[in-house]
């Protein structure tokens, strides 16, 4: 078997399209402008990647992109003044703190300081505690992404196994409370689990968030499968180069799987997408205005 791709970059750009779509009515009908803050501590080469494509595409959605770049050695006190300005701020309706904090930060403390409502990664413990609880709440970005493309390629998961590899609080955790809210049977598999390979080998879901290049290879997965990898690491490559390598092997995942998402290409492009979206719904809901039902499902 040779897998479908499941071309996360394409998905990606549909999502914006409707997001561009959305802000133009809410400026047309309503003269509001969704607007975003992304704060970025420090100089990790990714992180500014990640932040400048952020911004780009906010602005390219025609949303207000305002951004924040602290020096390394920001203090906690004035991270913290910085958000509660920003949650201060009425033209500001999703804030973002970039991940990881230099490790001087208190990444809990710093999350927990933004509004929850314009926690639009959707980190803060309130947003935690509702989407656990399977109430409305601001759905973390990447596995937001992953659950459309699941949905997409499914239609229904009910019943489906599903098996994540990683217990993360950005990807790992939400993932698994999404994948039950969808009635799939869901194990969340880690470091520590016994018999791996077998665990995963009963999987129709596999999500592999586990940050190690090329962990899971193809005779861990069950011919058919769908497989989402969710891992961006950059390895070294031929001619002093680097390329960026998922958290499976993706040549013998590709031969056994039957739908597989590629890296780069697949996750990541979702992960932006959906923060877009998410800036929207915050937006809508600040204003109290009915929230777009097509952005997300
Ligand atoms: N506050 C947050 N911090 C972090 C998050 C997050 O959702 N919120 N997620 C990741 C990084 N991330 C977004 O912030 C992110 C990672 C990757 C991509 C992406 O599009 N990747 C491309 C490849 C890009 C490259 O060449 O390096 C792809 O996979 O095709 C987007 C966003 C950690 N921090």
């Amino acid at each position: 078997m040779t897998a479908q791709i499941i071309d996360g970059k394409a998905f990606a750009a549909t999502v914006r399209a409707k997001v561009a779509t959305h802000v133009a009515r809410l400026k047309e009908e309503n003269n509001l402008t969704p607007g975003l803050a992304v704060v970025l501590v420090g100089e990790d080469p990714a992180s500014q990647v990640y932040v400048r494509s952020k911004g780009k595409q906010t602005i390219e959605a025609g949303m207000k992109s305002v951004e924040h770049r602290l020096d390394p050695d920001t203090t906690e006190d004035a991270l913290l003044t910085l958000i509660k300005q920003l949650n201060d701020d009425a033209t500001i309706h999703g804030i973002l703190v970039q991940l990881p904090l230099p490790a001087h930060l208190d990444e809990d403390l710093v999350i927990n300081a933004i509004d929850p409502a314009k926690d639009v990664d959707g980190f803060h413990i309130s947003n935690v505690g509702l989407l656990g609880t399977g109430q409305k709440s601001m759905v973390p970005c990447t596995p937001l992404g992953c659950l459309m493309m699941l949905r997409d390629h499914h239609g229904s998961l009910s019943g489906l196994d599903a098996v994540v590899i990683g217990r993360s609080n950005i990807v790992g955790k939400p993932m698994a409370q999404l994948l039950l809210g969808d009635s799939c049977t869901v194990t969340i598999a880690h470091s520590r689990t016994k018999d791996l390979p077998d665990v995963v080998r009963r999987a129709d879901i596999v999500v592999a968030a586990v940050g190690r290049p090329q962990m899971v290879p193809g005779d861990w997965i069950k011919p058919g499968a769908t497989v989402i990898d969710v891992g961006i690491n950059r390895i070294d490559a031929e001619g002093g180069k680097t390329r960026l390598v998922g958290d499976v092997d993706y040549e013998s995942c590709a031969a056994v799987a039957g739908a597989i998402t590629p890296v780069p290409g697949g996750v990541g492009p979702m992960t932006i997408a959906c923060l877009l979206a998410n800036t929207v719904t915050a937006c809508c809901r600040a204003n109290g205005l009915a929230e777009p039902k097509d952005l997300t499902v």
